[in-house]
């Protein structure tokens, strides 16, 4: 800080005393002045030594010159003419009371002030020249003071700046302006649509009606409803009447409804009714879907509906899968079948071309054909070889369908009539091996009356495309190449959106300390939180009896790896007793007495962002959580089909309560009474954020999703996930809003880190023993 500056008077300037300091202290702030080189006091003439002035207020007595400042203004009053004098307001005996600082900062402005008043009236205030000679020096000192504070004041008026930029005085003439931005708050419309997808069939979702009165025999209801299907969900009261035969015109159906609202069953029984009338298999309808968990689950859904139409003469559909998880011939046996015709002309046919493939069999290429051609059924005589279908309906994943239709003899599309595209959104944005092309191809080949409706005006492909995402783009829609189509929204709070099961309950978890996440989560599936949510589920949850049943056996851990890719799948209808019981709705158990062990979770889902996120993390819970470890699986798309298949089964089965999958199974996948699903990662986008909760809340149960969200993710899922806070934009429809919800709160406690850093060590060995173990 610098001393007070108090300016001097006539008997002050006589207290001024020159004194002979040290270099540095020649400068009034014992600095130098910027700039210059202050010479060695010893170098200069004695005359020429600076002067150091002290300010000492203590050593000065108050100024009183009033009198003296009052005949000063009364001339500049008189001089001025019409302007009054102004009254003296030295305030120095108050500010001598005052805070120094503030003082400090004060003093040299009131002083500058003061000095430019004084320099404004030389003839009045300039008596001799040691006067002028200090008002001078002063002067200096003025300024450099002034232009600390100026410097100080910029640093401090910085921020402000920044705010507010400073008014710049013009003319009276207005500034030029930029043009107002005006941003488009018109939300798409429909308008350049077509009409079909413009003005979709809206559905409300509680709307119920019986099987019966939509077109389903009674004979087939009073099957469907042994199986649990007592009347029709809402996607099915408008799906099945467009789907089922009538004498109205019928076009293609595209179906935009939320998960879980039983958007299978509106497309599997009305396809098992029709297929059923006809006498001869042959393959008429194709389910395409993006993963095997999903072939075989809407496998389970047709074979429960199979025997339904069996009834009234109808025939027991067959129903074939294709989604490579058997070595392919073995698959081509299950879906085709060899019969001997009788031909003599063909069999001519087949003797000469024998004879060109034994004659020409030089080359390795030939060698090989023949090879083939010997292993090949060989016709009885007179007879050919026919190539025919085992099944009706084949469900199937994209890849492996284009495979069949490459590879396999006698694989032809002519006679379908039926494609079904389930998660359509998905299956036409990848283009996996180009399916989409491939397949229309080969069902716009015409073969008269093979695609005929047995009890309906229509004739050719009959589409129906369904996803609880479905897009609007019509550049992708178009490839499926519709037909009078009509769309079909099961409507939410917010039409046209994303919607979410009105019975889902949200929730977000914050993560405060992100390196200690795995901890919240353990918290979580210990708190009350995870208690059952719908009546039912609880009545099944036989705590005890279903720990001691996974102990003894289905722990995903202790799970047989000899379960082999080759496990029977089967590709034709069987009354497949374990299948069919899985649709069933479960005896009720008498309530549990869970208060034994209240802290585990009911039914959960967890997501995580990849497979081996997934399997890190089931095998941290295991050891944070050894009560847990029993009842954890896990589902990655790295784990054998089979054992998935396994784990589903396990889990459906109460064996197995905690699953830790990566996306592979946020798409589709029905786990019956599955309560909660719980977000460990943050899903990629709002698409996949509503398949994975998605998986609760299902066909009318009550379901809650949890996201825990760290302090990096917030904004995003604030405003991309829960449509909230400034800026949000969401495409995700809902009910309610995503509550906030505490866990983990305050500290862990110092061992529960310790334990969790000495689980992470492990976890560490023993991926570097696998590791050297595969080396
Ligand atoms: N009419 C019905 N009565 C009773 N249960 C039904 C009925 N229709 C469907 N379900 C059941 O509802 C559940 C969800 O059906 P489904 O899997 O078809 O949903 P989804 O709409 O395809 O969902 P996602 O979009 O997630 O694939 C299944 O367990 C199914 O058995």
């Amino acid at each position: 800080m610098y001393n007070r500056y108090i300016p001097p008077t006539k008997e002050k300037q006589s207290r001024i005393r020159p004194q002979t300091t040290s270099a540095a202290s020649d400068h009034p702030y014992g600095r130098s002045t910027r700039g210059q080189t202050p010479a060695e006091p010893s170098q200069r003439p004695p005359t020429q030594q600076p002067q150091r002035i002290v300010f000492d207020d203590a050593d000065l007595p108050p100024i009183d010159d009033s009198n003296r400042k009052q005949s000063l203004d009364e001339e500049i009053a008189s001089r001025a003419g019409d302007k009054k004098p102004k009254k003296s307001k030295s305030k120095k005996s108050k500010d001598d009371t005052e805070d120094g600082a503030i003082v400090a900062e004060r003093e040299p402005k009131r002083e500058k002030k003061k000095m430019r008043k004084r320099e404004d009236k030389p003839d009045v205030e300039m008596v001799d020249g040691d006067d002028d000679r200090i008002r001078r020096r002063h002067k200096s000192v003025f300024d450099k003071v002034q232009k600390s504070l100026q410097t100080k004041d910029d640093v401090e008026d910085a921020s402000e700046e920044e705010a507010a930029e400073p008014e710049v005085e013009h003319d009276l003439e207005p500034l030029p302006q930029p043009e107002p931005v005006i941003f488009d708050e018109s939300k798409l419309t429909y308008e350049t649509l077509p009409p079909w997808l413009a003005s979709p069939v809206r559905v409300g979702p509680d709307i119920t009606r019986p099987f019966t009165e939509l077109g389903i025999a009674p004979e087939s209801s009073k099957v469907l409803e042994t199986k649990g299907l007592k009347d029709a969900f809402a996607v099915q009261t408008a799906v099945l009447p467009l789907l089922l035969p009538s004498p109205d015109r019928q076009g293609d159906v595209v179906v935009a409804a939320p998960t879980g609202s039983g958007k299978t069953l509106s497309y599997v029984l009305p396809m098992v009714h029709d297929v059923s009338k006809s006498r001869v298999t042959r393959l008429r309808a194709l389910i395409v879907l993006p993963t095997r968990d999903l072939v075989q689950q809407v496998q389970l859904a047709f074979e429960a509906c199979t025997a339904a139409f069996a009834v009234n003469g109808g025939k027991r559909v067959k129903i074939g899968t294709a989604m490579g998880n058997r070595v392919f011939k073995e698959e081509q046996s299950v879906i085709m079948g060899e019969e001997q015709r009788y031909d003599p002309e063909g069999y001519k046919r087949y003797l000469r071309k024998q004879d060109q493939i034994v004659s020409w069999g030089d080359s390795e290429d030939e060698e090989d054909d023949l090879e083939l051609e010997l292993k090949r059924t060989q016709p009885l005589p007179f007879h050919v070889i026919d190539h025919v279908f085992k099944v009706d309906i084949l469900i199937c994943t994209p890849g492996r369908l284009v495979e069949h239709i490459a590879k396999t003899r006698g694989f032809s599309l002519d006679y379908v009539r039926w494609l079904i595209v389930d998660e359509a959104d998905k299956l036409l944005t990848q283009d996996f091996q180009q399916w989409l092309d491939i397949v229309m191809e080969k069902l716009s080949v015409e073969k008269p009356g093979a695609r005929d409706f047995p009890t309906s005006n229509k004739s050719g492909v009959r589409k129906v495309i369904l996803s609880a995402t479905m897009t609007r783009d019509l550049s992708l829609l178009n490839g499926l190449k519709l037909s009078r189509p009509k769309l079909i929204v099961v409507e939410g709070t917010k039409p046209g959106e994303q919607n979410l099961p009105s019975l889902l309950k949200e929730f977000a978890i914050k993560i405060r300390e992100p390196s200690l996440k795995p901890l919240y989560l353990v918290d979580l599936l210990h708190s009350k939180h995870m208690a059952a949510v719908n009546s039912d589920t609880a009545d099944e949850a036989t705590v005890e009896s279903k720990i001691s049943d996974s102990e003894s056996s289905t722990s995903e851990s202790s799970a047989s790896e000899s379960d082999s890719d080759s496990e029977s799948d089967s590709s034709s209808s069987s009354d497949d007793d374990e299948s069919d019981d899985e649709l069933k709705p479960k005896t009720k158990q008498p309530t549990p007495t869970t208060t034994n062990k209240p802290t585990l979770p009911t039914t959960v889902l967890i997501f995580t962002k990849s497979n081996e996120a997934a399997l890190r993390l089931s095998r941290l819970l295991a050891l944070l959580s050894p009560d847990l470890a029993p009842l954890i699986g896990t589902l990655t798309s790295s784990t054998k089909t089979s054992r998935r298949a396994r784990t589903l089964r396990a889990f459906a089965q109460g064996k197995l309560r905690v699953l830790v999958a990566s996306d592979l199974v946020s798409r589709g996948i029905d786990l019956l009474n599955l309560e909660h699903v719980v977000n460990y990662d943050l899903p990629i986008s709002e698409t996949s954020y509503v398949h994975r909760v998605g998986r609760t809340a299902r066909a009318g149960k009550r379901g809650c999703a949890w996201t825990l969200v760290e302090h990096a993710e917030a904004r995003r899922f604030w405003r991309e996930f829960a449509g909230e806070g400034k800026g949000a934009v969401t495409t995700i429809g809902r009910e309610g809003l995503v509550e906030r919800v505490r866990v983990g709160e305050g500290e862990f406690a110092e061992e529960r880190v310790k334990a969790y850093e000495g689980a992470l060590e492990r976890l560490r060995e023993e991926a570097a023993g696998g590791r050297e173990g595969r080396r």
